[in-house]
Protein backbone atom coordinates (compact mmCIF):
# COMPACT_ATOMS: atom_id res chain seq x y z
CA UNK A 1 0.00 0.00 0.00
CA UNK A 2 1.44 3.38 -0.43
CA UNK A 3 2.93 5.39 2.10
CA UNK A 4 1.14 8.72 3.46
CA UNK A 5 3.67 11.91 2.18
CA UNK A 6 3.15 14.50 4.45
CA UNK A 7 1.41 16.81 2.12
CA UNK A 8 -1.32 15.40 -0.26
CA UNK A 9 -2.66 17.21 -3.04
CA UNK A 10 -5.76 18.37 -2.71
CA UNK A 11 -8.61 15.54 -2.12
CA UNK A 12 -11.02 14.41 -5.06
CA UNK A 13 -13.30 11.66 -5.39
CA UNK A 14 -11.01 9.28 -7.21
CA UNK A 15 -8.77 10.57 -4.70
CA UNK A 16 -10.37 9.22 -1.85
CA UNK A 17 -10.91 6.38 -3.17
CA UNK A 18 -7.26 5.29 -4.29
CA UNK A 19 -5.91 7.66 -1.16
CA UNK A 20 -7.54 5.74 1.62
CA UNK A 21 -10.82 8.18 2.55
CA UNK A 22 -12.53 4.97 2.22
CA UNK A 23 -10.29 2.27 3.26
CA UNK A 24 -8.81 1.34 6.53
CA UNK A 25 -4.79 2.84 7.47
CA UNK A 26 -2.39 0.93 7.59
CA UNK A 27 -0.57 0.16 10.74
CA UNK A 28 2.20 2.84 9.67
CA UNK A 29 -0.58 5.42 9.10
CA UNK A 30 -2.18 4.83 12.26
CA UNK A 31 0.96 5.20 14.05
CA UNK A 32 1.58 8.49 12.14
CA UNK A 33 -1.98 9.86 12.84
CA UNK A 34 -1.56 8.97 16.60
CA UNK A 35 1.87 10.90 16.77
CA UNK A 36 0.16 13.77 15.11
CA UNK A 37 -2.12 13.60 17.74
CA UNK A 38 0.19 14.03 20.42
CA UNK A 39 -0.96 11.36 22.73
CA UNK A 40 -2.42 7.53 22.83
CA UNK A 41 -5.79 6.49 22.28
CA UNK A 42 -7.98 6.86 25.39
CA UNK A 43 -10.55 4.07 25.75
CA UNK A 44 -13.10 6.15 25.86
CA UNK A 45 -14.76 9.76 27.44
CA UNK A 46 -14.08 10.51 31.10
CA UNK A 47 -16.51 12.31 32.99
CA UNK A 48 -15.06 15.48 33.43
CA UNK A 49 -13.51 17.05 36.72
CA UNK A 50 -16.96 19.60 37.26
CA UNK A 51 -19.49 17.09 37.31
CA UNK A 52 -20.89 15.88 40.39
CA UNK A 53 -23.01 13.18 41.80
CA UNK A 54 -26.68 15.09 42.38
CA UNK A 55 -30.34 13.71 42.07
CA UNK A 56 -32.13 14.33 39.44
CA UNK A 57 -35.14 15.80 40.38
CA UNK A 58 -38.25 13.73 39.61
CA UNK A 59 -41.85 15.42 39.70
CA UNK A 60 -42.89 18.48 37.91
CA UNK A 61 -43.10 20.05 41.20
CA UNK A 62 -39.40 19.72 42.15
CA UNK A 63 -38.14 20.41 38.81
CA UNK A 64 -40.30 23.76 38.76
CA UNK A 65 -38.77 24.63 42.47
CA UNK A 66 -35.35 24.23 40.65
CA UNK A 67 -36.20 26.72 38.30
CA UNK A 68 -38.24 29.00 39.75
CA UNK A 69 -34.88 28.81 42.14
CA UNK A 70 -32.61 30.40 39.65
CA UNK A 71 -35.28 32.72 38.18
CA UNK A 72 -35.51 34.59 41.95
CA UNK A 73 -31.56 34.01 41.59
CA UNK A 74 -30.97 35.66 38.53
CA UNK A 75 -32.70 38.59 39.50
CA UNK A 76 -31.32 39.19 42.04
CA UNK A 77 -27.80 39.08 40.57
CA UNK A 78 -28.87 41.06 37.98
CA UNK A 79 -29.64 43.91 40.01
CA UNK A 80 -26.98 43.69 41.79
CA UNK A 81 -24.98 43.57 38.68
CA UNK A 82 -26.93 46.46 37.45
CA UNK A 83 -26.51 48.73 40.92
CA UNK A 84 -22.58 47.69 40.54
CA UNK A 85 -22.17 48.95 37.07
CA UNK A 86 -23.94 52.45 38.13
CA UNK A 87 -21.59 52.57 41.47
CA UNK A 88 -18.82 52.44 39.18
CA UNK A 89 -20.01 54.37 36.10
CA UNK A 90 -19.98 51.95 33.98
CA UNK A 91 -22.38 52.26 30.55
CA UNK A 92 -24.69 49.31 29.41
CA UNK A 93 -22.92 46.17 28.73
CA UNK A 94 -21.90 46.49 24.67
CA UNK A 95 -24.10 44.90 22.43
CA UNK A 96 -22.05 41.92 20.65
CA UNK A 97 -24.70 42.54 17.12
CA UNK A 98 -25.43 38.75 17.93
CA UNK A 99 -29.35 37.59 17.20
CA UNK A 100 -29.24 36.62 20.54
CA UNK A 101 -27.72 39.45 22.71
CA UNK A 102 -26.48 40.15 25.97
CA UNK A 103 -27.92 41.49 28.90
CA UNK A 104 -27.19 42.15 33.00
CA UNK A 105 -28.81 39.16 33.57
CA UNK A 106 -25.82 37.11 31.65
CA UNK A 107 -23.39 38.13 34.34
CA UNK A 108 -20.90 35.42 35.54
CA UNK A 109 -22.35 34.57 39.00
CA UNK A 110 -25.63 34.31 36.72
CA UNK A 111 -23.90 32.63 34.25
CA UNK A 112 -22.75 30.31 36.79
CA UNK A 113 -26.27 29.90 38.05
CA UNK A 114 -27.65 28.53 34.82
CA UNK A 115 -25.27 26.26 34.22
CA UNK A 116 -25.81 25.06 38.11
CA UNK A 117 -29.46 24.76 37.16
CA UNK A 118 -29.54 23.19 34.05
CA UNK A 119 -26.72 20.51 35.22
CA UNK A 120 -29.24 19.78 38.38
CA UNK A 121 -32.39 19.32 36.37
CA UNK A 122 -30.70 17.70 33.15
CA UNK A 123 -33.71 16.55 30.47
CA UNK A 124 -35.13 18.82 27.53
CA UNK A 125 -33.53 22.14 28.90
CA UNK A 126 -30.56 20.95 28.87
CA UNK A 127 -31.09 19.10 25.51
CA UNK A 128 -32.26 22.50 23.90
CA UNK A 129 -29.18 24.29 25.57
CA UNK A 130 -27.04 21.30 24.09
CA UNK A 131 -28.24 22.12 21.07
CA UNK A 132 -28.02 25.77 20.56
CA UNK A 133 -24.29 25.07 22.07
CA UNK A 134 -23.10 23.87 18.91
CA UNK A 135 -24.58 26.18 17.21
CA UNK A 136 -21.83 29.26 15.34
CA UNK A 137 -20.84 31.56 17.26
CA UNK A 138 -22.72 34.50 14.97
CA UNK A 139 -25.97 33.43 16.37
CA UNK A 140 -25.29 33.18 19.89
CA UNK A 141 -23.79 35.73 21.98
CA UNK A 142 -20.78 34.85 23.88
CA UNK A 143 -21.71 34.91 26.99
CA UNK A 144 -24.62 32.52 26.35
CA UNK A 145 -22.26 30.30 24.26
CA UNK A 146 -20.43 30.04 27.40
CA UNK A 147 -23.21 28.99 29.59
CA UNK A 148 -24.31 26.17 26.73
CA UNK A 149 -20.52 25.07 26.66
CA UNK A 150 -19.91 24.93 30.29
CA UNK A 151 -23.14 22.71 30.70
CA UNK A 152 -22.31 20.61 27.72
CA UNK A 153 -19.15 19.68 29.77
CA UNK A 154 -19.99 19.40 32.96
CA UNK A 155 -23.90 17.63 33.59
CA UNK A 156 -24.13 15.88 36.95
CA UNK A 157 -24.55 12.30 37.55
CA UNK A 158 -27.46 10.46 39.41
CA UNK A 159 -26.50 8.28 42.97
CA UNK A 160 -25.58 4.77 42.95
CA UNK A 161 -29.65 4.40 44.31
CA UNK A 162 -31.45 6.53 41.65
CA UNK A 163 -29.49 4.80 39.04
CA UNK A 164 -29.86 1.13 40.17
CA UNK A 165 -34.05 2.09 40.73
CA UNK A 166 -33.90 2.51 37.29
CA UNK A 167 -32.39 -0.15 36.38
CA UNK A 168 -34.23 -2.35 38.51
CA UNK A 169 -37.44 -1.09 37.23
CA UNK A 170 -36.30 -1.56 33.36
CA UNK A 171 -34.38 -4.57 33.20
CA UNK A 172 -35.95 -6.69 36.57
CA UNK A 173 -33.53 -7.52 39.81
CA UNK A 174 -31.58 -10.07 37.72
CA UNK A 175 -30.35 -7.19 35.07
CA UNK A 176 -26.28 -7.33 37.36
CA UNK A 177 -26.25 -10.94 36.53
CA UNK A 178 -26.34 -10.35 32.85
CA UNK A 179 -22.69 -8.24 33.46
CA UNK A 180 -19.56 -9.92 34.40
CA UNK A 181 -18.87 -6.66 35.58
CA UNK A 182 -20.62 -3.06 35.86
CA UNK A 183 -19.10 0.20 36.69
CA UNK A 184 -20.90 2.25 39.07
CA UNK A 185 -19.39 5.48 38.10
CA UNK A 186 -20.82 6.35 34.85
CA UNK A 187 -18.20 6.93 32.12
CA UNK A 188 -20.65 9.92 30.32
CA UNK A 189 -23.31 12.03 31.67
CA UNK A 190 -25.53 13.49 28.81
CA UNK A 191 -28.73 15.61 28.88
CA UNK A 192 -31.36 12.99 29.57
CA UNK A 193 -28.83 10.02 30.63
CA UNK A 194 -25.72 8.84 31.71
CA UNK A 195 -23.50 6.10 30.00
CA UNK A 196 -21.34 3.16 32.42
CA UNK A 197 -19.02 0.42 31.37
CA UNK A 198 -20.24 -2.82 31.46
CA UNK A 199 -18.80 -5.89 30.82
CA UNK A 200 -20.84 -9.09 29.40
CA UNK A 201 -20.70 -12.94 30.06
CA UNK A 202 -18.36 -13.28 27.10
CA UNK A 203 -16.26 -10.38 27.86
CA UNK A 204 -17.61 -7.78 25.43
CA UNK A 205 -17.41 -4.45 27.00
CA UNK A 206 -20.83 -2.27 26.93
CA UNK A 207 -21.57 1.14 27.02
CA UNK A 208 -25.26 0.92 28.83
CA UNK A 209 -27.13 4.09 28.68
CA UNK A 210 -29.43 4.71 31.78
CA UNK A 211 -31.82 7.56 31.60
CA UNK A 212 -32.76 10.24 34.21
CA UNK A 213 -36.12 9.27 35.75
CA UNK A 214 -38.92 11.81 35.29
CA UNK A 215 -37.33 13.51 32.11
CA UNK A 216 -39.68 12.12 29.51
CA UNK A 217 -42.52 13.43 31.47
CA UNK A 218 -41.59 16.64 31.92
CA UNK A 219 -40.60 17.66 28.32
CA UNK A 220 -42.98 20.09 28.03
CA UNK A 221 -42.79 21.85 31.02
CA UNK A 222 -39.06 22.03 31.20
CA UNK A 223 -39.08 23.99 28.07
CA UNK A 224 -41.49 26.42 28.54
CA UNK A 225 -39.26 26.83 31.96
CA UNK A 226 -36.22 27.38 30.02
CA UNK A 227 -37.61 29.35 27.08
CA UNK A 228 -39.10 31.69 29.96
CA UNK A 229 -35.85 32.02 31.81
CA UNK A 230 -34.37 32.86 28.35
CA UNK A 231 -36.87 35.46 27.72
CA UNK A 232 -36.17 37.34 30.60
CA UNK A 233 -32.33 37.46 29.59
CA UNK A 234 -32.07 38.18 26.48
CA UNK A 235 -33.46 39.14 23.12
CA UNK A 236 -35.12 36.24 20.85
CA UNK A 237 -35.56 37.24 17.90
CA UNK A 238 -39.11 36.71 16.29
CA UNK A 239 -40.44 33.70 15.28
CA UNK A 240 -37.24 31.74 16.31
CA UNK A 241 -39.03 30.23 18.87
CA UNK A 242 -42.32 30.05 17.18
CA UNK A 243 -44.95 27.35 17.57
CA UNK A 244 -43.81 25.04 15.03
CA UNK A 245 -40.49 24.82 16.28
CA UNK A 246 -41.20 24.35 19.41
CA UNK A 247 -43.91 21.31 18.51
CA UNK A 248 -41.21 19.85 16.51
CA UNK A 249 -38.20 20.18 19.34
CA UNK A 250 -40.59 18.34 21.41
CA UNK A 251 -41.68 15.39 19.23
CA UNK A 252 -37.88 15.03 18.44
CA UNK A 253 -37.25 15.09 22.31
CA UNK A 254 -39.79 12.52 23.22
CA UNK A 255 -38.20 10.10 20.27
CA UNK A 256 -34.97 10.55 22.26
CA UNK A 257 -36.31 9.55 25.50
CA UNK A 258 -38.25 6.21 23.84
CA UNK A 259 -35.06 4.21 24.28
CA UNK A 260 -36.09 1.06 22.60
CA UNK A 261 -37.03 3.59 19.28
CA UNK A 262 -33.58 4.13 19.34
CA UNK A 263 -32.27 0.69 19.46
CA UNK A 264 -34.34 0.12 16.40
CA UNK A 265 -32.91 3.19 14.59
CA UNK A 266 -29.48 1.74 15.49
CA UNK A 267 -30.15 -1.53 14.46
CA UNK A 268 -31.49 0.03 11.07
CA UNK A 269 -28.42 1.56 10.94
CA UNK A 270 -26.16 -0.73 11.25
CA UNK A 271 -28.18 -2.76 8.20
CA UNK A 272 -27.69 -0.28 6.01
CA UNK A 273 -23.92 0.77 7.23
CA UNK A 274 -22.86 -2.53 7.57
CA UNK A 275 -20.97 -2.34 4.03
CA UNK A 276 -19.16 1.14 4.86
CA UNK A 277 -15.69 1.93 4.55
CA UNK A 278 -15.77 4.40 7.02
CA UNK A 279 -18.59 4.22 9.48
CA UNK A 280 -19.37 1.71 11.84
CA UNK A 281 -22.37 1.09 14.61
CA UNK A 282 -21.97 -0.88 17.77
CA UNK A 283 -24.30 -3.71 18.35
CA UNK A 284 -27.68 -3.21 20.04
CA UNK A 285 -27.15 -5.70 23.39
CA UNK A 286 -30.92 -6.86 23.23
CA UNK A 287 -30.91 -8.22 27.05
CA UNK A 288 -29.98 -4.96 28.33
CA UNK A 289 -32.17 -2.71 26.49
CA UNK A 290 -35.52 -1.35 27.62
CA UNK A 291 -37.52 1.37 27.42
CA UNK A 292 -35.42 3.96 29.58
CA UNK A 293 -31.82 1.94 28.90
CA UNK A 294 -29.96 1.25 26.27
CA UNK A 295 -26.80 -1.18 25.85
CA UNK A 296 -24.61 -0.96 22.49
CA UNK A 297 -20.93 -2.24 22.56
CA UNK A 298 -18.74 -0.13 23.50
CA UNK A 299 -17.30 2.31 20.52
CA UNK A 300 -13.39 3.48 20.99
CA UNK A 301 -12.02 6.72 19.63
CA UNK A 302 -11.88 10.31 20.44
CA UNK A 303 -14.68 12.57 19.60
CA UNK A 304 -14.62 14.88 16.52
CA UNK A 305 -13.31 18.17 18.61
CA UNK A 306 -10.26 16.24 19.30
CA UNK A 307 -9.22 15.99 16.01
CA UNK A 308 -8.39 19.21 14.74
CA UNK A 309 -4.93 18.46 15.19
CA UNK A 310 -4.54 15.33 12.58
CA UNK A 311 -3.16 16.03 9.67
CA UNK A 312 -4.50 17.86 6.84
CA UNK A 313 -5.01 14.72 4.32
CA UNK A 314 -6.88 13.00 7.44
CA UNK A 315 -9.38 15.61 8.57
CA UNK A 316 -10.15 16.25 4.67
CA UNK A 317 -10.84 12.47 4.35
CA UNK A 318 -12.94 12.56 7.47
CA UNK A 319 -14.78 15.61 6.67
CA UNK A 320 -15.51 14.14 2.79
CA UNK A 321 -16.94 10.98 4.65
CA UNK A 322 -18.93 12.68 6.95
CA UNK A 323 -20.99 14.94 3.79
CA UNK A 324 -20.67 11.85 1.95
CA UNK A 325 -23.03 10.62 4.93
CA UNK A 326 -25.38 13.26 4.93
CA UNK A 327 -25.90 12.26 0.76
CA UNK A 328 -25.95 9.05 1.74
CA UNK A 329 -28.66 9.13 4.88
CA UNK A 330 -31.01 11.79 2.78
CA UNK A 331 -30.99 10.54 -0.42
CA UNK A 332 -29.81 6.67 -0.39
CA UNK A 333 -31.74 5.68 2.87
CA UNK A 334 -34.14 8.20 3.75
CA UNK A 335 -33.09 7.61 6.94
CA UNK A 336 -30.82 10.09 9.20
CA UNK A 337 -29.34 10.76 12.48
CA UNK A 338 -30.04 14.42 12.69
CA UNK A 339 -27.91 15.37 16.20
CA UNK A 340 -25.00 16.88 14.94
CA UNK A 341 -23.45 16.60 18.05
CA UNK A 342 -19.65 15.72 17.71
CA UNK A 343 -19.81 13.62 20.42
CA UNK A 344 -21.43 11.61 18.40
CA UNK A 345 -18.69 10.65 16.05
CA UNK A 346 -16.03 8.72 18.01
CA UNK A 347 -12.75 8.81 15.49
CA UNK A 348 -10.84 6.00 15.63
CA UNK A 349 -7.40 6.59 14.79
CA UNK A 350 -5.78 2.97 14.32
CA UNK A 351 -8.82 1.60 11.90
CA UNK A 352 -9.17 5.32 10.52
CA UNK A 353 -13.14 4.34 11.18
CA UNK A 354 -15.40 6.58 12.87
CA UNK A 355 -18.20 4.59 15.17
CA UNK A 356 -21.54 6.25 14.98
CA UNK A 357 -23.33 7.09 18.28
CA UNK A 358 -26.74 8.11 19.23
CA UNK A 359 -29.78 7.49 17.06
CA UNK A 360 -32.27 9.35 18.90
CA UNK A 361 -32.74 11.84 16.75
CA UNK A 362 -33.18 9.83 13.93
CA UNK A 363 -35.80 9.94 11.34
CA UNK A 364 -37.11 8.94 7.79
CA UNK A 365 -38.04 11.34 4.80
CA UNK A 366 -40.77 10.77 2.34
CA UNK A 367 -39.83 10.28 -1.39
CA UNK A 368 -42.05 13.49 -2.38
CA UNK A 369 -39.94 15.46 0.05
CA UNK A 370 -36.92 14.34 -0.97
CA UNK A 371 -37.53 14.44 -4.77
CA UNK A 372 -37.68 17.97 -4.24
CA UNK A 373 -35.00 18.78 -2.02
CA UNK A 374 -32.32 17.11 -4.45
CA UNK A 375 -33.24 19.59 -7.32
CA UNK A 376 -32.98 22.31 -4.99
CA UNK A 377 -29.60 21.58 -4.14
CA UNK A 378 -28.74 20.53 -7.86
CA UNK A 379 -30.29 23.96 -8.37
CA UNK A 380 -27.71 26.13 -6.26
CA UNK A 381 -24.86 23.49 -7.39
CA UNK A 382 -25.89 24.94 -11.09
CA UNK A 383 -26.33 28.77 -9.54
CA UNK A 384 -30.18 28.72 -10.96
CA UNK A 385 -31.83 31.20 -8.97
CA UNK A 386 -34.97 31.23 -10.70
CA UNK A 387 -35.02 27.08 -10.04
CA UNK A 388 -34.34 27.56 -6.30
CA UNK A 389 -36.78 29.87 -6.11
CA UNK A 390 -39.53 27.14 -7.92
CA UNK A 391 -38.11 24.09 -5.93
CA UNK A 392 -38.25 26.20 -2.95
CA UNK A 393 -41.65 26.39 -3.54
CA UNK A 394 -42.10 22.68 -4.68
CA UNK A 395 -40.90 22.00 -1.31
CA UNK A 396 -43.48 23.97 0.08
CA UNK A 397 -40.29 25.81 2.00
CA UNK A 398 -42.32 29.10 0.40
CA UNK A 399 -45.98 29.99 -0.66
CA UNK A 400 -45.27 32.08 -3.47
CA UNK A 401 -46.76 35.37 -2.04
CA UNK A 402 -43.80 35.94 0.16
CA UNK A 403 -41.98 39.65 -0.58
CA UNK A 404 -39.50 40.54 -2.95
CA UNK A 405 -36.85 40.51 -0.33
CA UNK A 406 -37.98 37.58 1.75
CA UNK A 407 -37.81 35.49 -1.62
CA UNK A 408 -34.31 37.21 -2.55
CA UNK A 409 -32.58 36.54 1.11
CA UNK A 410 -34.21 33.08 0.72
CA UNK A 411 -32.54 32.17 -2.37
CA UNK A 412 -29.29 34.05 -1.52
CA UNK A 413 -28.84 31.40 1.63
CA UNK A 414 -29.60 28.56 -0.47
CA UNK A 415 -26.94 30.22 -2.81
CA UNK A 416 -24.58 30.28 -0.36
CA UNK A 417 -24.98 26.85 0.70
CA UNK A 418 -24.57 25.76 -2.99
CA UNK A 419 -21.23 27.00 -3.31
CA UNK A 420 -20.13 24.07 -1.24
CA UNK A 421 -21.34 21.65 -4.37
CA UNK A 422 -20.80 24.07 -7.05
CA UNK A 423 -17.01 24.31 -8.14
CA UNK A 424 -14.68 22.18 -9.78
CA UNK A 425 -12.41 22.21 -6.54
CA UNK A 426 -12.43 20.88 -3.32
CA UNK A 427 -14.65 23.57 -1.05
CA UNK A 428 -12.63 24.56 1.57
CA UNK A 429 -14.66 24.65 4.44
CA UNK A 430 -11.93 26.45 6.78
CA UNK A 431 -12.08 29.56 4.69
CA UNK A 432 -15.72 30.52 4.06
CA UNK A 433 -17.60 31.78 7.02
CA UNK A 434 -20.46 29.95 4.93
CA UNK A 435 -22.22 29.64 8.33
CA UNK A 436 -21.59 33.54 9.21
CA UNK A 437 -23.09 34.41 5.62
CA UNK A 438 -26.13 32.99 6.38
CA UNK A 439 -26.71 34.09 9.73
CA UNK A 440 -26.66 37.74 8.78
CA UNK A 441 -29.70 36.65 6.01
CA UNK A 442 -31.62 35.48 8.85
CA UNK A 443 -33.17 38.68 10.29
CA UNK A 444 -35.04 39.03 6.95
CA UNK A 445 -36.33 35.06 7.00
CA UNK A 446 -37.58 35.30 11.00
CA UNK A 447 -39.19 38.32 10.02
CA UNK A 448 -40.92 37.71 6.98
CA UNK A 449 -41.87 34.48 6.35
CA UNK A 450 -45.33 33.42 5.67
CA UNK A 451 -45.33 30.01 6.32
CA UNK A 452 -43.70 27.63 9.00
CA UNK A 453 -40.27 25.44 6.68
CA UNK A 454 -42.03 22.16 6.17
CA UNK A 455 -41.46 19.59 9.33
CA UNK A 456 -38.80 17.65 8.08
CA UNK A 457 -36.54 20.77 7.44
CA UNK A 458 -36.22 21.36 11.57
CA UNK A 459 -34.54 18.53 12.11
CA UNK A 460 -32.25 18.16 8.62
CA UNK A 461 -31.23 21.66 8.34
CA UNK A 462 -29.61 21.39 11.74
CA UNK A 463 -27.63 17.98 10.95
CA UNK A 464 -26.73 19.67 7.55
CA UNK A 465 -25.61 22.92 9.53
CA UNK A 466 -23.89 20.75 12.27
CA UNK A 467 -21.90 18.31 9.20
CA UNK A 468 -20.70 21.91 7.48
CA UNK A 469 -19.78 23.92 10.66
CA UNK A 470 -17.70 20.50 11.77
CA UNK A 471 -16.18 20.32 8.60
CA UNK A 472 -15.42 24.39 9.14
CA UNK A 473 -14.07 23.88 12.48
CA UNK A 474 -11.97 20.84 11.30
CA UNK A 475 -10.71 23.21 8.27
CA UNK A 476 -11.84 20.24 6.00
CA UNK A 477 -11.14 20.55 2.09
CA UNK A 478 -14.17 18.45 0.29
CA UNK A 479 -14.90 17.48 -3.06
CA UNK A 480 -18.56 18.10 -2.78
CA UNK A 481 -19.80 18.54 -6.27
CA UNK A 482 -18.32 15.22 -7.26
CA UNK A 483 -19.28 13.59 -3.75
CA UNK A 484 -22.78 15.22 -5.09
CA UNK A 485 -23.04 14.39 -8.65
CA UNK A 486 -22.29 10.72 -7.57
CA UNK A 487 -25.21 11.10 -5.78
CA UNK A 488 -27.45 13.01 -7.71
CA UNK A 489 -27.03 10.30 -10.49
CA UNK A 490 -27.31 7.58 -8.47
CA UNK A 491 -30.77 9.01 -6.61
CA UNK A 492 -32.35 9.67 -10.44
CA UNK A 493 -30.85 6.28 -11.86
CA UNK A 494 -34.04 3.62 -11.85
CA UNK A 495 -31.98 0.69 -12.12
CA UNK A 496 -31.66 -0.89 -9.26
CA UNK A 497 -28.03 -1.26 -7.98
CA UNK A 498 -26.43 -4.18 -6.43
CA UNK A 499 -25.28 -2.37 -3.45
CA UNK A 500 -27.96 -0.45 -2.32
CA UNK A 501 -28.92 -1.20 0.77
CA UNK A 502 -32.16 -2.43 2.19
CA UNK A 503 -35.28 -0.06 2.27
CA UNK A 504 -36.08 0.55 5.87
CA UNK A 505 -39.60 -0.39 6.66
CA UNK A 506 -39.98 -1.96 9.74
CA UNK A 507 -38.80 1.47 12.04
CA UNK A 508 -41.77 2.75 13.48
CA UNK A 509 -40.77 6.51 12.34
N1 LIG B 1 -21.59 2.60 22.48
C1 LIG B 1 -20.83 3.57 23.03
N2 LIG B 1 -19.50 3.48 23.03
C2 LIG B 1 -18.72 4.46 23.56
N3 LIG B 1 -19.21 5.56 24.16
C3 LIG B 1 -20.54 5.70 24.21
C4 LIG B 1 -21.42 4.73 23.64
N4 LIG B 1 -22.68 5.15 23.82
C5 LIG B 1 -22.59 6.34 24.46
N5 LIG B 1 -21.31 6.68 24.69
C6 LIG B 1 -20.80 7.91 25.36
O1 LIG B 1 -21.86 8.51 26.05
C7 LIG B 1 -22.15 9.81 25.53
C8 LIG B 1 -23.64 10.07 25.57
O2 LIG B 1 -24.32 9.08 24.83
P1 LIG B 1 -25.49 9.45 23.82
O3 LIG B 1 -25.01 10.53 22.92
O4 LIG B 1 -26.00 8.21 23.20
O5 LIG B 1 -26.56 9.99 24.87
P2 LIG B 1 -27.61 11.18 24.73
O6 LIG B 1 -28.44 11.22 25.98
O7 LIG B 1 -28.35 11.07 23.47
O8 LIG B 1 -26.59 12.35 24.73
P3 LIG B 1 -26.64 13.79 24.17
O9 LIG B 1 -27.40 14.56 25.16
O10 LIG B 1 -25.17 14.16 24.14
O11 LIG B 1 -27.27 13.73 22.81
C9 LIG B 1 -21.55 9.79 24.12
O12 LIG B 1 -21.22 11.07 23.69
C10 LIG B 1 -20.31 8.92 24.34
O13 LIG B 1 -19.27 9.65 24.94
Amino acid sequence: MAAIRPKTPPVTLRGLHRHGALRGLTAEEARRAREARGRPDPPREKLSERARERRVPVSRLGRLASFGGLAVGLGVGALAQVARARLSGEGKPQATGSPLDSSPLLSEANAERIVATLCRVRGAALKLGQMLSIQDASFLSPQLQQIFERVRQSADFMPRWQTTQVLEEELGPGWREKMSAFEEMPFAAASIGQVHLGVLRDGTEVAVKIQYPGIAQSIRSDIDNLLSLLKMSVVLPEGLFADKSLEVLQRELEWECDYRREADCARTFRKLLRDDPFFSVPRVVDELTASRVLSMELGSGVPLDQCRNLPQYLRDQICANLLRLCLRELFEFRFMQTDPNWANFLYNADRHRVTLLDFGASRSFDKEFTDHYIEVIRAAADGDRAKVLQKSRDLKFLTGFETKAFEAAHVDAVMILGEAFSGGQPFDFGGQGTARRVQALLPIMLRYRLTPPPEQTYSLHRKMAGAFLACARLGGRVPCRDLFEERYARYWDPSPNPGDPPQIGETPL
